[in-house]
C-alpha cells in the first residue's frame, strides 16, 4: 500500500506527557543506558500479559510460537545512522491502545510529582525519576524518532486487529497513529523502532547492546531475550555460510561476506561477518542457583529490574523451601531501602502486589488477593518460583491451592528470620533498617498476634539512657528488685522533652532507665502486650510504680512522713476534689514540688489525648470522659520547700476571725495554682485557664506588695470620627486610581445614578 494513502490521525500528548519526557531527556542523560532496561521490561510485561490472557481466553496464543524479545542493532548504508529494534511477541497493542498508553499517563498524583521534580536541582531529579519509573519515555533519551508498530492477537472482542503504528519525534508535542503500510507483519506483539540520536550510535554496536542487557535484564524476564550479534570468523570458501542460532528466530542469519581474503595466502578461508541471534538469558533464574555463587550485584540487578526500582535493595533472604502442602519453591524476600509515603497515609490499603509468584520460572500472578500479606508487611518484595504446581495454574485455580494460603507465612517468617539476624549479626545495618521500618515493626507487634514474640525483640525505643534500645536490653540493664518496665507516652513529644517530665526526674537521678515513647503506636503497643518476659509495662505517669528496693528504714521514714503531712492531704483533698480523687505523699519527685499521676486503670494525659483525637462526642461519651477524667491523683512531694510550707500555713491558719479567713482564702488561691500547675507539669490540661491566670496575677500583686483590687487605669483615647476620604497618596501608591471613585468610573464612561437620600438615610425617590 502507497503510504501517501494511509490514513493518518493527529494526536496531541497530554500535557504531563510532555514534562515527563523534557524532565527524562534532560535529568537522566548521563543515565541513557537505561532506556534499554525500560523497553525490555516493558516486553517482558506483555509477553506476560499475552500468557495470562491465553488461559482465559483460548485461540489468543496458540502455545507453541514463541514468545521472547529481539533486539537489533542496524546501520544505516551511509554509515552516518541507525536504528535500534526491539520486537516482542507479546500482547500488542491496538490503534486506540496505542495512543492513550503512550500518549497519556494513567499514575496517580503524576502531576504533582512532576511539579516536584520540576522544582529540584537537576542532579536530584535523576534520583527521583529514576523511582518514578520513566518507561516508554526514556526511548527518548537516545532516539530523535520513534516508531512503535503494534499488533494484538486475535480475541473475541477484537477479531480482525490491524497493525498499527504509533509515530514520535522527540521535540514535538504531538505523535501521529495510522494502519501500518506493510500489514499485519507481527502475528502478535510490538516492534519498537528507535531512530538513534548522532551523539548515541555507540548503541549500534552489538557488544554494547549485549552488555548493557546481560548486565540490567538478564534476570528480568524468563522469556528468551535474543540480540543479534556479528563476529568475524573465519569460514571455508567452498562452504555456505548459516548463521542461525539454535533456538534464535529463524528468519534472520544472512551473512555479510566482508572481505575475502587473497586466495595465495589463505586458499580456503575467507574473513566473514558472521551474525546470529544470541541468547543473553540462557542460564538458569538467579534464584535457583545456589546462594553462595550469586553475588551482591547480581541480587540488586535482579531486585532493580524485577522491582523497578532504581534503588538498592537494604536487605535480601535467598532460600528454598518445601510447604507443608508438598511444594517445593525457592524464594528470594527482599527488604527495599524505603517505605512507600501513602504507607501510613492511606492506612486502610494493605494489599501488596509485590509479590511474584511463579510456577516453574513462569510468571503467575502478584496479587495473591485474599492470601496477600498483613498491612505491615505490605512492602515486601518477593519472588517465589514453585516447583510442582502444574504449569498452566490460572489464577482462580490457584486460588483453591493449599501453597497459595502457605506463602503468607513462608515470607512472614523469613522476614522476621532476616531481620532478626541482621539485629544480632550486624547492628550498623540494622540500625539503617531500623530508621526505616521502626514504626512498621511495631505495628507488626500490636497487629500480629502470632509473630508478636518474635517481632518485639526487633522493636526499637529511646529512652533516658540511650537511643534505640531493645526490650531484651531493657530488662539486662534492670537494676536490683526491678521488675517492672518504666516507660513514659507522649505522643508527638520530642524526645529530650520526654526525658524533661516530672515523671522521669527521680527515676533518672536514681539510675533507672525510662523508655520515652512519643509515636502514636507506642501506647497502643504497650496497652496490647501489658508485660514481657514477665516483667510488666508500668507508666511512670500511673500509680503503681514501684521501684522494688525500698527498705524496712525506707518505709518507715515514708510512714513518719505520712503522719506529718496529713493535716496537708486532708486539707487538699478538699481543696482538689473537682481534679482528682486522692491526695498522697509522692516518692517520684525530686524538685517539683507536686504532679497529677493517672490511676492505673484511669486515662494518663496521653491517653486523653489520643481519645479525644478520634472521639465522635455524645452524651455518653463526655460522662465516661468525665469520669475517667478523674481517676487521678495528686502526688506531693514532702522534700520540697514550698509543699512544706505549705504545710506550715496549712496548720496555723485556723480560727473564724477575719483575718484568719482572709488568709484562707489566700492560701486556697495558691492551691489551686499549685493544682492547676502540677496538670500541666504533668501533660494534663487545665479546666479553666482564664481562671487560672487571673488567680496567677492576683498571687503576683500579693508578692510584690501591690494591692490586689487596685484597678488599672482603663480609660484610652478613642479612635478619630470616621473619615471615608481616601488620601491621593495611598491611590498613588497603588499606581492606579481607586476603581470605584465615580470619578473613575465616569472616566470609563459609565454613566451613574446618584441617589439622593433623606436625613433618615432613606432614598428620596421622584414622586410619579
Ligand atoms: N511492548 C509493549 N507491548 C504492549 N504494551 C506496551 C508495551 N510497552 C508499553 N506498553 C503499554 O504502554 C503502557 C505505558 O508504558 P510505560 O513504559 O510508559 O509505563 P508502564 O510500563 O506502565 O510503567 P513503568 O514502566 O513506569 O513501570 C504500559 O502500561 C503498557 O500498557
Amino acid at each position: 500500500q502507497d503510504a501517501s494513502t494511509i490514513p493518518t490521525i493527529k494526536h496531541s500528548y497530554q500535557s504531563d506527557v510532555v514534562r515527563l519526557r523534557k524532565i527524562v531527556i534532560n535529568s537522566l542523560y548521563s543515565n541513557r543506558d537505561v532506556f534499554l532496561r525500560e523497553l525490555i521490561s516493558n516486553a517482558n510485561d506483555a509477553l506476560e500479559k499475552l500468557r495470562i490472557v491465553s488461559l482465559t481466553e483460548k485461540g489468543v496464543w496458540d502455545g507453541t510460537s514463541p514468545l521472547n524479545v529481539t533486539v537489533k542493532a542496524e546501520r544505516d548504508v551511509t554509515g552516518k545512522g541507525g536504528r535500534i529494534i526491539i520486537t516482542d511477541t507479546g500482547i500488542g497493542m491496538s490503534g486506540e491502545e496505542l495512543a492513550t498508553n503512550l500518549g497519556t499517563l494513567a499514575k496517580s498524583g503524576t502531576s504533582d510529582f512532576l511539579a516536584r521534580v520540576e522544582g529540584e536541582e537537576s542532579s536530584a531529579n535523576s534520583n527521583l525519576i529514576g523511582a518514578f519509573g520513566v518507561g516508554f519515555y526514556s526511548s527518548f533519551l537516545v532516539a530523535d524518532k520513534v516508531t512503535v508498530a503494534s499488533l494484538p492477537p486475535k480475541s473475541s472482542s477484537n477479531p480482525n486487529p490491524v497493525q498499527s503504528v504509533f509515530s514520535s519525534t522527540a521535540d514535538e508535542s504531538s505523535f501521529e497513529i495510522y494502519p501500518d503500510p506493510r500489514g499485519n507483519t507481527l502475528g502478535h506483539g510490538t516492534e519498537i523502532t528507535l531512530e538513534l540520536k548522532a551523539d548515541a550510535l555507540d548503541y549500534l554496536a552489538p557488544s554494547n547492546l549485549m552488555k548493557l542487557a546481560h548486565h540490567h535484564s538478564s534476570f528480568s524476564t524468563a522469556f528468551p531475550i535474543y540480540i543479534w550479534n556479528e563476529v568475524e570468523e573465519d569460514v571455508p570458501v567452498e562452504q555456505d555460510i548459516g548463521g542461525v542460532g539454535e533456538d534464535g528466530p529463524q528468519d534472520e542469519g544472512e551473512a555479510i561476506v566482508e572481505d575475502a581474503m587473497p586466495a595465495d595466502s589463505v586458499p580456503n578461508t575467507k574473513k566473514v561477518l558472521v551474525g546470529r541471534w544470541e541468547h543473553i538469558n540462557s542460564q538458569p533464574p538467579l534464584w535457583m542457583r545456589d546462594p553462595k555463587t550469586v553475588s551482591d550485584e547480581e541480587y540488586h540487578l535482579l531486585y532493580q529490574a524485577t522491582f523497578k526500582d532504581s534503588r538498592k535493595p537494604l536487605a535480601w533472604s535467598h532460600f528454598t523451601g518445601d510447604s507443608g502442602s508438598g511444594v517445593s519453591f525457592r524464594a528470594i524476600v527482599y527488604v527495599p531501602s524505603y517505605l512507600d509515603e501513602t504507607f501510613f497515609s492511606k492506612p486502610l490499603e494493605s494489599s501488596s502486589r509485590d509479590v511474584k509468584l511463579l510456577v516453574k520460572h513462569v510468571f503467575i500472578t502478584s496479587d495473591l488477593g485474599a492470601y496477600g500479606l498483613p498491612k505491615w508487611a505490605s512492602w515486601v518484595r518477593v519472588i517465589i518460583d514453585a516447583e510442582d504446581l502444574p504449569l498452566n495454574v490460572s489464577r482462580e485455580m490457584l486460588q483453591s491451592s493449599a501453597f497459595l494460603k502457605q506463602i503468607r507465612g513462608i515470607i512472614i517468617r523469613r522476614l522476621i528470620q532476616l531481620f532478626t539476624k541482621i539485629s544480632e549479626e550486624d547492628p550498623e545495618k540494622f540500625a539503617e533498617i531500623s530508621k526505616v521500618y521502626r514504626t512498621v515493626l511495631k505495628l507488626g507487634a500490636a497487629e500480629d498476634e502470632k509473630n508478636r514474640g518474635k517481632i518485639v525483640p526487633l522493636l526499637r525505643f529511646d529512652s533516658n539512657q540511650r537511643n534505640a534500645t531493645s526490650l531484651d536490653d531493657y530488662i539486662k540493664n534492670k537494676k536490683q528488685g526491678q521488675k517492672q518496665i518504666f516507660y513514659l507516652a507522649d505522643m508527638g513529644k520530642p524526645v529530650s522533652h520526654l526525658a524533661g517530665s516530672v515523671f522521669v526526674e527521680k527515676l533518672d537521678a536514681r539510675g533507672y532507665e525510662v523508655l520515652l515513647l512519643n509515636e502514636p503506636l507506642d501506647e497502643i503497643l504497650v496497652q496490647t502486650l501489658r508485660t514481657w518476659k514477665a516483667f510488666k509495662f508500668q507508666d511512670v505517669a500511673k500509680a503503681g510504680l514501684d521501684f522494688g528496693d525500698d527498705t524496712e528504714e525506707d518505709k518507715e521514714a515514708m510512714a513518719e512522713l505520712r503522719e506529718k503531712y496529713a493535716p496537708l492531704l486532708e486539707w487538699l483533698k478538699v481543696e482538689a476534689q473537682e481534679v482528682v480523687r486522692d491526695v498522697v505523699l509522692s516518692h517520684r519527685l525530686v524538685t517539683s514540688p507536686c504532679a497529677v499521676v493517672a490511676d492505673n486503670n484511669g486515662l494518663t494525659a496521653n491517653i486523653q489525648k489520643l481519645i479525644s483525637a478520634t472521639s465522635r462526642g455524645g452524651e455518653r461519651e463526655d460522662l465516661m470522659q468525665a469520669m475517667m477524667k478523674k481517676q487521678k491523683v495528686l502526688e506531693v512531694n514532702p522534700r520540697s520547700p514550698l509543699i512544706e510550707g505549705l504545710l506550715r500555713r496549712v496548720e496555723t491558719t485556723a480560727g473564724d476571725d477575719e483575718d484568719t479567713n482572709r488568709d484562707l482564702e489566700e492560701l486556697r488561691e495558691v492551691a489551686s495554682i499549685l493544682i492547676d500547675s502540677a496538670l500541666v507539669r504533668s501533660g494534663f490540661e487545665v479546666a479553666d485557664s482564664n481562671k487560672f491566670l487571673s488567680r496567677v496575677d492576683r498571687v503576683l500583686r500579693r508578692s510584690l506588695g501591690v494591692s490586689e483590687t487596685a484597678p488599672t487605669d482603663d480609660t484610652v483615647k478613642p479612635a478619630p470620627p470616621v473619615d471615608p476620604e481616601i488620601p491621593d497618596e495611598v491611590l498613588e501608591d497603588h499606581g492606579q486610581k481607586f476603581f470605584s471613585t465615580p470619578e473613575w468610573l465616569e472616566e470609563q464612561g459609565v454613566e451613574i445614578e446618584v441617589e439622593e437620600i433623606d436625613d433618615q438615610g432613606n432614598a428620596v425617590h421622584d414622586e410619579l
